[in-house]
């Protein structure tokens, strides 16, 4: 089998999201066939490592070549437009900014738990808190460490749960107010990106302070953001928030990955039903009409504060290694599988173009 044939053959494979196959959506960058025809290399143009739908491509492109070749190695890179000298995170192959309308929704809790459901899949994930106005992720991850600096004054970030762990907690103390006007943004956010070693991470998750101001202007001029994931509560005021918050992102053409409700129910240990507090529907309804992606509801259930409190994120509890049903670690779960198959879709339309 030559090149020409094994990219006829891959004709069969289909994207999950794009609706069409990978050859024809110009996904295949490179197919080499080695001198005894027992290797094939492909590079393929994905963007979202172990996202479930990548992960489905790369699986069918060696069950179509399994028969034909020993050795089917594959690779993933997206031609990037920039040079490694004018990245602003070279290392780092995804950002994706957590953001909300209102206070208090549940921003950074979404965050935490995207962070380390990615990580869980597989994933080299950082953690940025750039919240710089309640900084807690320290805290929500019980982070015991501190970073620490390097004789040529970068910083080493710590580590939880296979996280990279930055925040403007350790530089300013957690219960200290800050009053951050935005070119002091700006230069703290700088540093914390270039002066930290991140190393090579598939994904950085940026938890954003809460609204739409100057600090959120700021992150998005100064990080090379993938997409933004938005968090809402079921109840109008805070849909309405998160819909100023979307405007937000469309004028400064930063994609949305989608929006996700938490707080949506409350399961009750006691009588074992779900109530609507804050209502229910409000975070698919903006969804609906404002054609973005839906990415699931979190309920509101005590367990994800105590992990909040307490230090393991929910995602990482249940599941088939601990073999205990946990519904709303499976809905973490899923939030966090939707999140990076958004990040791949946006990825692959930029080679695309469709
Ligand atoms: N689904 C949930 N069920 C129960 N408690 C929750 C849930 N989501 C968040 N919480 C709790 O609500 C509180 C606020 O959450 P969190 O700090 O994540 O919100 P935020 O939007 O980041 O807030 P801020 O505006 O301060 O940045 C925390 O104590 C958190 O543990």
């Amino acid at each position: 089998m030559n090149e020409a044939d094994v990219r006829e053959r891959l004709r069969a494979v289909e994207d999950p999201d794009l609706g069409d196959d990978i050859v024809s959506l110009g996904l295949v960058n490179a197919v080499e066939v080695s001198e005894d025809g027992d290797t094939v290399r492909i590079s393929l143009a994905l963007g979202a490592p172990y996202s479930p739908h990548e992960t489905t491509i790369a699986a069918r492109v060696r069950e179509e070549l399994a028969d034909e070749f020993a050795e089917v190695d594959l690779s993933a890179s997206i031609p990037s437009d920039l040079g490694t000298e004018e990245q602003v995170l070279p290392g780092v192959k995804n950002v994706i900014a957590v953001a909300s309308g209102k206070g208090g929704v549940g921003k950074s809790t979404v965050a935490v738990n995207l962070a380390a459901g990615l990580s869980a899949l597989g994933a080299r994930v950082g953690l940025f808190d750039a919240d710089v106005y309640g900084p807690n992720v320290p805290r929500m991850v019980a982070a015991d460490e501190a970073p620490k600096a390097t004789a040529d004054e970068t910083i080493i970030p710590p580590e939880k749960y296979g996280v990279k762990l930055m925040s403007m907690a350790f530089l300013v103390g957690e219960d200290d107010p800050v009053i951050w006007r935005g070119p002091m943004v700006h230069k703290v956010l700088t540093q914390l990106t270039e002066d930290v070693q991140w190393g090579e991470l598939d994904y950085m998750v940026l938890d954003l302070p809460p609204g739409t101001g100057d600090t959120q202007l700021t992150v998005l001029q100064t990080l090379p953001l993938t997409g933004a994931v938005v968090v809402t509560t079921p109840q109008d005021v805070a849909v309405d928030d998160a819909r100023k918050a979307l405007q937000m992102f469309g004028k400064h053409e930063t994609n949305v990955l989608g929006i996700a409700e938490n707080m949506a129910g409350f399961r009750c240990p006691d009588c074992g039903s779900t109530h609507d507090i804050f209502g229910t529907g409000g975070g698919r309804a903006l969804a609906d009409e404002s054609n973005m992606p839906y990415l699931g509801g979190i309920p509101l259930d005590p367990q994800v504060r105590a992990g909040g409190d307490g230090g393991k994120p929910v995602v990482l509890e249940g599941g088939e290694e601990e073999g205990e049903e946990n519904e709303t670690a499976d809905a973490f779960r899923l939030l966090v599988e939707n999140v990076a198959n958004n990040v791949g879709v946006v990825k692959r339309r930029r080679v695309t173009g469709r």
